[in-house]
């Protein structure tokens, strides 16, 4: 809705639809009847436009845009309405105006800004553009190269940015209300023509031309087959070289492109997705809503490994006070001097530079091998060696040392949560918090649920991943927990295809064809191979431990191949050591080039093991790589190790670089279909009857013969008993 109110001269209409004030249908309508009311009333001489509860408005409802009436636009119109109204209006941003909401107010005549709203043209994300007029009133108003980045990016800005690209008129301190009445008395009767953006010319540059050539350039590369930016680009470009007018139009059809590309389905099903893993619940009953987080005052972390200098640089950057442990002086002062260079690094990228981290105090941040330090802090981030002797030794540690109720988090990416907390006589504290690497960069945070794990932990983990700005998805225990677990399948298939006749670089390419930031192999160069070998080697799948007379290509009667071992054996780690899947400038180099020796060397590996090799083709690639990978994903669900499938594609997008256009694995299986992918994984099941990864699951196989249910209805076909979190 939005409420109408006349006081002296100045109208007063209040969006209202909490709890961004959204504009759905409703609040549109009730919008246009006030500007009516206002513009037919004589006693009223200004309009004040403005949002219920401190927000302006998050634009257009996204829930709104599956429902087909809304494609027609209803809301460019309407901005028309504003900006031709003969009364003054005058726009009171508080708190956000994004999307439709920021468009709202480039319709109107003044803007004025609380110092503390964001302003932002995000529909990019959302894989749309602002297709209420934005595109063509933005660049008129701040020029192109600012608008172009503001909606291509789709960042939010803050007030005071927003003053100095001349976005808004005035930003204040104090009642943003008052002061936006207060300027609508005084502009009451002046001529608003040269307030209206659409009749604005656009400021030229001297080298438009050029300036777009090159943007398009860099917007392309940024892209990776997401579609919204380069359209944005496009209106915007049609503003720059049209007509007002004729910038509409342009707008319209290239909106209507990305409302049926379905790449806007499925960042919208990513957006909601990502604040439906927020409402955790576990089969207690205990839930988001129940449980509540015990206060993170002080934290410590124990390891400075690459994990731990990341997840120290995340705590430093959230502000939280906190002890860094080492098990003696050489790898403390070691993983400080890293910490600090990272710390600079952040520094020197936040606004205000090295003030706004005190990373220099030792009552911020203090390095120590004494874990009697320990004793005071309320949470414990353990990230030492993916070892459970090692792990084991050090909870058993912590519960001595740490006061009662602290929380004791460690960061394994696949170890059992009960077998650490079995160490502690505080299983209930003991928690899961699995970073991605770099820890202070990637998004995701998997939190793990032991068996004992208490509500108030679980509350606690997703109150700290908040606090470092991350998402925490919570996920049942088991091997490789989710995330992990969906690749091994993956990544298992990846090498088979080179095994059977392709190379790294030809798989590599046909996923980042796809979309991903990195291909199988050159992700496992970045990670390091030797850290899969050393896991294998732990499960006695290769090494010492291996029984003598065990098949090479096979593991308890399961297709198995050795070949990432036979690298590491020939200390080829990946990009730490110069070789790896592909050859390096040098060790520590980034530049994977094909080589010519791993190429003789699979020649031969094939030779030996007279495997046939033959072509395989892109459709295969991607087949076997991303179904088995799904595949995996459904028996997650069925084992209730994870709440739903939009948990799953939230893991990905934001651990695993999952091109978020494509909406996670789960949301992808279900735009493919999931009788399609069903029968290929059949098909590829009866080639390779030893290989479980291809093996349907008997979920999948499940809501195929369901007659293939929409993705929110995927869960209703499980039992609530199933659940593990
Ligand atoms: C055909 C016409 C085409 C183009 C014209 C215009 C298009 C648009 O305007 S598209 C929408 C553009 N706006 C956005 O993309 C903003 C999206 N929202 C946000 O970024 C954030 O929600 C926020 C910054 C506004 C607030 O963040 P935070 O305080 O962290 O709260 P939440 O994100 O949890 O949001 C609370 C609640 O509100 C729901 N919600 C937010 N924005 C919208 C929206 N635009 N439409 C519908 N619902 C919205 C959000 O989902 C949360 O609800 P749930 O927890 O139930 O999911």
């Amino acid at each position: 809705m939005a409420h109408y109110a006349r006081g002296s001269a100045v109208a007063v209409i209040r969006l209202c639809n909490p709890p961004v004030n959204a504009l759905s249908l409703a609040v549109l309508q009730a919008l246009e009847d006030g500007l009516k009311k206002a513009d037919a009333d004589p006693s009223v001489k200004a309009v004040m436009i403005c949002g219920e509860n401190g927000k302006f408005s998050a634009g257009a409802d996204i829930r709104g845009f599956s429902s087909p009436e809304r494609h027609g636009g209803a809301l460019g119109p309407i901005v028309s309405l504003i900006e031709s109204s003969e009364k003054p209006v005058v726009a009171a941003i508080e708190g956000v105006a994004l999307g439709g909401g920021l468009e709202v107010a480039l319709g109107c005549h003044y803007r004025i800004a609380h110092m503390k709203a964001q302003m932002g043209l995000p529909e990019v994300t959302i894989g749309l553009l602002p297709g209420a007029e934005g595109t063509q009133r933005l660049p008129r108003l701040i020029g192109v190269p600012a608008a172009l980045d503001m909606i291509t990016t789709g960042k939010h800005i803050p007030a005071t940015e927003a003053l100095k690209l001349g976005l808004v008129d005035e930003i204040v301190e104090e009642n943003t209300i008052e002061a936006a009445i207060r300027l609508a008395n005084k502009v009451i009767g002046q001529p608003l023509g040269p307030r209206r953006l659409s009749l604005k010319p656009i400021p030229r540059l001297p080298n438009m031309e050029a300036f777009l050539r090159e943007a398009l350039v860099r917007v392309k590369q940024q892209a990776r087959g997401w579609l919204a930016p380069e359209l944005c680009f496009q209106a915007v470009r049609a503003a720059a070289e049209r007509p007002f007018a004729a910038g509409v139009r342009r707008e319209r059809e290239l909106l209507q492109v990305l409302l049926t590309s379905g790449q806007a389905r499925a960042l919208q099903h990513a957006f909601f997705a990502e604040r439906a893993v927020r409402r955790w619940a576990a089969p207690s009953g205990a839930s988001w809503s129940s449980a509540a987080p015990q206060p993170v005052r002080k934290a410590a972390v124990v390891g400075l490994g690459t994990m731990g200098r990341g997840i120290v640089t995340s705590l430093v950057k959230a502000n939280i006070p906190l002890v860094a442990l080492e098990q003696n002086l050489e790898y403390l002062n070691k993983g400080r001097k890293a910490v600090m260079l990272l710390l600079e690094r952040e520094a020197m990228k936040m606004e205000g530079g090295a003030q706004t981290l005190d990373f220099h105090n030792p009552a911020r941040l203090h390095f120590t091998v004494d874990f009697d330090l320990l004793r005071d802090v309320d949470l414990v981030i353990e990230a030492v060696f993916e070892n459970m002797a090692l792990k084991k030794e050090i909870f058993h540690k912590l519960s001595k040392i740490c006061k009662p109720g602290a929380l004791l988090c460690t960061n394994t990416s696949a170890l059992n949560i009960d077998e650490i907390a079995s160490a502690t006589s505080c299983p209930q504290q003991v928690i899961g918090t699995h970073f991605f690497s770099p820890a202070h960069v990637m998004r995701l945070l998997e939190i793990i649920r032991g068996r004992h794990t208490s509500p108030t932990a679980i509350a606690t983990a997703m109150q700290l991943a908040k606090a470092l700005k991350k998402v925490g998805v919570v996920v049942g225990n088991c091997f490789g927990f989710v995330g992990n677990r969906m690749m091994f399948p993956y990544v298992q298939q990846a090498v088979f295809l080179l095994e059977e006749g392709s190379r790294p670089e030809a798989v590599d390419q046909v996923l980042e064809d796809f979309g991903f930031k990195l291909g199988p192999f050159r992700m496992s160069d970045l990670a390091g191979l030797d850290v899969g070998w050393r896991s294998r080697k732990d499960q006695g799948l290769t090494g010492p431990s291996l029984p003598s007379g065990t098949p090479a290509r096979q593991r308890h009667g399961q297709r198995y191949s050795p070949l990432p071992d036979l690298l590491c054996e020939q200390g080829r780690f990946g990009q730490k050591t110069g070789k790896g899947w592909y050859q390096y400038e040098q060790a520590g180099g980034r530049t994977a080039t094909p080589d010519p020796w791993l190429h003789s060397f699979l020649s031969h590996y094939r030779d030996t093991h007279h495997i046939k090799t033959r072509f395989i083709d892109q459709e295969e690639i991607l087949e076997r790589c991303l179904f088995s990978l799904i595949n995996e994903g459904f028996a997650i669900l069925a084992e209730g190790i994870a709440s739903g499938p939009e948990h799953l594609d939230v893991i990905y997008i934001n651990g695993y670089g999952w091109p978020k256009h494509r909406g996670g694995p789960m949301f992808y299986a279900s735009t493919v279909g999931l009788p399609r992918v069903l029968a290929k994984l059949q098909k590829y099941s009866e080639v390779h009857p030893d290989v479980p990864g291809l093996r349907p699951s008997a979920f999948l196989k499940k809501l195929v013969a369901a007659g293939n249910p929409p993705i929110k209805e995927w869960m209703s076909y499980l039992s609530q008993q199933s659940s593990k979190l």
